[in-house]
């Protein structure tokens, strides 16, 4: 473990360090930054992923009051309550591939350059996307990873204007860094009245009907149909389309059973619907309406041996995706009498193919996937997406996101500060680490007055992973790939909560990260269980670092930070003041912790400038100085 007493010489971090700090003496406020998440202007304070537009690189803290006094030097600024880019400035390019209301385009058009291209081939999408910094797509466009390996690390956001992303690769987009959004709140409605009108169409064979009448036919015998009143409806998926299906179900006299393995019961109870298992939901139902997402435990779920567990003459009704019906089984239930009718919306291959059984049979309802197709909720639709695409090219934390914490805007306001703190502190710890020495485990420690389940570290966990890693990776990373790079890297980060006797109004006392196994450029950075060590807190809304180590100290982590261990002696501030004044490097904080009265002393020194390897050097010489490291935040 290294603990080198001998003067280290100067280092610089070997990484340039994107700097996202502020100035800011201003705290940040739950207020002021819900406000300003919610798009609203001249708010104060607001927490962004800030890639330094468009980068998109880190995520910090920043004064919006300052914005927009710069705004001729900032590419985004406030006009008439819309966001706009400077003319100066490069608007981003943000493809649009399948059809979005209007509404939400306008949005759009006020922020970027807007390529509405629908219908294209992959080929197409491919090359077009070489150039476009989001891609909103609805379910027809395939985002797959070749469309991320074309985009060539420009792409930073692809938007879902809709609920499902079983069209994007997920996978592929995290390791890109590239964020994704969906829009998943405004389109519930519709695709739940949409899986009333198909069981209600179904049960009395209204397209069966009106195809015949079309067709000259007066076939009254022919389309008796069955009653709904009374009936079991098995909801698969209790989530928020599934949860309207069963309320509006519940209105038509229907008993409702559910299935959802992840949904509180309790919320079923409250309307009165029962949470049941799997197969005593399929096997009771006289009609199952399908509302889980596809995903590989879903894929095919309704498959030959389900179908076998049914009621026969179950009449089956899917909105969600095709995918969790094995099509070919259906065919073959239908064929049987198993499954009496089927409605759907939604099909393994969109369109299917024209000879598909499926949708000839005489006995199914189709629907060339309508579900979410309503004019009110289009326009929801785009406004949503819209607004959360904007938000991240803006660099503003994404409540919608998919493939990163998704954080709800209240914690988001409580958790701002210490967001700020934890990728600081591992900015600063990986900096500690001697060059050459592998990384293999950190360890964060959060203490809190709070109980455990009380506090959702997420975020935290995100930023101090970026922090730790964006120095030592020469590839781009955001709070997306950050921990998927750590993993890369065989990086293991771990962590632990500690209660606390502090105040239950703060969400972190204070949070410590330790790195296992490595060197130390600084010595004193490494605690007495030889790990190296650094904790820090937020005071009056600014981050701070409060220990090295085992040495106490409270300096603000702002601009760039040397520490030095020297012998604890008068005269020693005054001696490095000077040195960085005769640099007209300005000194905005310094903190003097020690072991023992003229000891060991440790001395935090925050820099606004970066001081020039010439005064690190004489830092160096001063003789009471045995060991100093420049850190860059
Ligand atoms: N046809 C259309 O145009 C539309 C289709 N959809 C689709 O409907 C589905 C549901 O959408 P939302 O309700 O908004 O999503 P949601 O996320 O609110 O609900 C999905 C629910 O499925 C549950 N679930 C997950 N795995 C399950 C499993 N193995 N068995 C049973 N339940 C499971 C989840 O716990 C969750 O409660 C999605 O697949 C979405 O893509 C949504 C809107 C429109
Ligand atoms: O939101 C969803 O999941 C949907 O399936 C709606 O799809 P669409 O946007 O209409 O292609």
């Amino acid at each position: 473990m290294a603990s080198s007493t001998t003067k280290p010489i100067f280092t610089p971090p070997s990484t340039t360090l994107t700097s996202s700090s502020s100035s800011s003496s201003q705290p940040p406020t739950r207020s002021s930054l819900l406000s300003f998440l919610r798009n609203t202007a001249s708010t104060p304070i607001s927490l962004k992923l800030s890639h330094s537009h468009p980068s998109f690189r880190s995520l910090s803290i920043r004064n919006a009051t300052k914005t927009i006094e710069s705004a001729e030097t900032s590419p985004v600024s406030k006009v008439g309550g819309k966001d706009t880019i400077n003319s100066q400035e490069t608007k981003p390019t943000i493809l649009v591939s399948e059809k979005l209301g209007e509404a939400g385009l306008e949005l759009l058009r006020n922020f970027g350059d807007v390529d509405c291209s629908y219908d294209l081939s992959q080929e197409d999408l491919c090359k077009k996307i070489a150039s476009c910094d989001a891609l909103i797509v609805r379910s027809g466009t395939k985002v797959t990873r070749q469309v991320f390996e074309a985009a060539k690390g420009k792409l930073k956001v692809v938007g879902r204007a809709g609920v499902g992303i079983d069209n994007v690769d997920l996978q592929a987009a995290t390791e890109f860094g590239c964020l994704v959004v969906n829009a998943p709140t405004a389109n519930t409605v519709a695709a739940a009245e949409h899986g009333i009108a198909l069981l209600a169409s179904m049960a009395r064979n209204v397209a069966q009907a009106d195809a015949s009448m079309k067709a000259g036919q007066w076939q009254r015998n022919k389309y008796v149909g069955v009653s709904l009143v009374g009936k079991t409806l098995a909801v698969m998926g209790f989530g928020k389309v599934g949860s309207e299906v069963a309320r509006r179900a519940k209105g038509l006299g229907m008993e409702v059973v559910t299935h959802d393995p992840y949904a509180p019961a309790d919320r079923a109870r409250a309307i009165g619907v029962e949470v049941v298992s799997f197969d005593q939901a399929i096997s009771t139902a006289d009609f199952i309406s399908l509302h889980m997402p596809l995903t590989p435990a879903t894929k095919k779920v309704f498959n030959d041996d389900s179908f076998a567990k049914v009621k026969k003459g179950v009449r089956i009704i899917n909105v969600a995706r095709g995918g969790v019906i094995d099509e070919e089984a259906l065919v073959r239930a239908l064929d049987s009498g198993k499954v009496a009718q089927a409605a759907l919306d939604v099909f393994t291959e969109e369109p299917p193919p024209k000879d598909s059984k499926l949708v000839q049979h005489e006995r199914v309802t189709v629907t060339p996937h309508l579900g979410a197709s309503t004019k009110e909720a289009q326009e929801g639709v785009a406004i949503e997406i819209a607004e959360a695409v904007v938000g991240a090219l803006k660099g503003e934390l994404a409540a919608t996101a998919v493939n990163a914490p998704m954080v709800p805007a209240e914690v988001l306001s409580e958790l701002a500060p210490y967001v700020v703190l934890a990728e600081r502190l591992g900015r600063l710890a990986v900096q500690l680490v001697a060059g050459g020495s592998g990384m293999k485990s950190a360890k964060v420690v959060y203490k809190s007055a709070r109980d455990p389940d009380d506090l959702d570290t997420r975020l935290l966990r995100a930023m101090i992973t970026k922090g730790i890693i964006e120095p030592i990776s020469d590839s781009f990373i955001n709070l997306v790939n950050a921990d998927f790079t750590a993993k890369k890297k065989g990086l293991r980060i771990s962590e632990e909560r500690v209660v606390v006797d502090a105040s239950p109004e703060l969400p972190v006392f204070s949070i410590q990260v330790q790195l296992s196994n490595v060197d130390s450029k600084f010595g004193s950075a490494v605690s007495g269980g030889g790990d190296i060590s650094i904790e820090g807190k937020v005071k009056n809304g600014i981050p701070h670092l409060t220990q090295v180590g085992s040495f106490s100290v409270d300096v603000s982590l702002e601009g760039n930070l040397i520490l030095c261990r020297q012998v604890d002696q008068p005269g020693m501030i005054g001696q490095v003041g000077n040195i960085l004044g005769e640099q007209n490097v300005n000194v905005s904080f310094m903190s003097v912790g020690r072991t023992a009265r003229r000891r060991n002393a440790i001395m935090a020194i925050g820099v606004d400038e970066e001081p020039n390897l010439e005064s690190l050097k004489k830092i160096g010489e001063v003789p009471a100085i045995e060991e100093f490291v420049f850190l860059k935040l």
